[in-house]
């Protein structure tokens, strides 16, 4: 762990106190103060991230090519980053979007659960737990602006988040597609998808690992709303605005309120869930499932 953090972002956040009012406990912020905008930014290998201060619109672009998938440094990175935003007084909200074109995330890097052994398993699972309990129990306004494909891990991040736009293009795919990798999404990950789109539908869509354009993705409620590509981070800006006129105080309740339940089943399950999947991934059959789906992976290329 000491090693990954040390790749961890530099994140630094001198606010002059006058602008603080704007910030994460005001609500007498007109939105957006573009005479006083201060920006923070701070950058690790895997995201970036822009704190403009006088908004307290937060902006984490994840920048690990070519398909921002989840190894360990990008879910330390994120957990980090998470940290940092959610004990600043001048971050109250938080905008997902990626810097890689045409995906927002591929999900879960497929080799760190690939030929590794259940020590390895057992920290990195750790990690993405981590980094959905750090998304999911936020207490920021989070958006996820998806502007390109979301498969898995993926769209984890998107359903996470309180919000979820998309680009309008019928080439990205979202959804829950583990079971065609030949692994099981968890039972918080489940409960997760379950609030979001209702009980009949997380089955159909995690029985049969469907991936879903994003216009299907808009009809099933899968995302919130589409804009065309160019308007994915004006538009989350836009919706920003109006999750920021609610008091922070009485929304962060509501949304705590309507979490608690899967957040307390999460934590008092979370080493079982650990060991489950230590020992699930590291299974000769699932090995061979895994290592099919990258062989097909690499395949698609050639
Ligand atoms: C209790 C039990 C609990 C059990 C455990 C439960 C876990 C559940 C939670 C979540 C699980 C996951 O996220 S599992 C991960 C699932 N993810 C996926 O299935 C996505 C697979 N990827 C894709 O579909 C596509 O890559 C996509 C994202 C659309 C982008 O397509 P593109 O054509 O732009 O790019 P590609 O050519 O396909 O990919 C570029 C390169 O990136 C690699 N690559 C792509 N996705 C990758 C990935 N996820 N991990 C590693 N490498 C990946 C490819 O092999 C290529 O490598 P080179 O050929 O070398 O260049």
């Amino acid at each position: 762990m000491a090693s990954v953090l040390r790749h961890s972002a530099k994140f630094t956040s001198g606010i002059s106190s006058s602008l603080a009012a704007c910030a994460r406990n005001g609500t007498a912020c007109a939105f957006p103060c573009h005479a006083f905008r201060h920006r923070n930014s701070s950058t690790s290998s895997k995201i970036r991230v822009d704190l403009d201060s006088s908004t307290g619109v937060a902006v984490m672009t994840l920048q690990g090519p070519p398909v921002n998938s989840m190894c360990m440094d990008f879910l330390t990175d994120f957990a980090i980053s998470m940290e940092k935003l959610e004990l600043d007084k001048n971050c109250r909200g938080l905008i997902l979007t990626s810097a890689v074109p045409k995906v927002f995330s591929a999900g879960l890097d497929i080799m760190e659960m690939y030929g590794k052994g259940p020590e390895h398993a057992t920290v990195f699972w750790r990690a993405v737990q981590e980094m959905w309990f750090k998304l999911y129990s936020s207490n920021m306004v989070t958006i996820a602006a998806v502007n390109g494909s979301s498969p898995a891990g993926g769209c984890l991040l998107a359903l996470s988040s309180d919000y979820r736009i998309m680009a309008d293009n019928p080439r990205y795919v979202i959804g829950l597609n583990e079971a065609q990798v030949g692994i099981v999404a968890p039972f918080w990950l489940k409960d997760n998808m379950v609030q979001t789109l209702g009980h009949r539908q997380t089955e159909k869509s995690l029985q049969l690992a469907q991936l879903y354009s994003a216009p299907d993705a808009l009809k099933i409620g899968l995302v919130d709303k589409l804009v065309p590509e160019e308007k994915v981070l004006s538009t989350a800006t836009e919706t920003m605005a109006k999750w920021f006129s609610i008091p922070d105080h009485s929304r962060q309740i509501t949304k705590s309120m309507m979490r608690k339940q899967t957040i307390d089943k999460f934590l008092s399950n979370r080493e079982t869930d650990i060991n489950n999947f230590a020992n699930f991934v590291t299974k000769d059959s699932i090995q061979k499932s895994l290592g099919t789906y990258l062989a097909k992976l690499k395949k698609k290329k050639a």
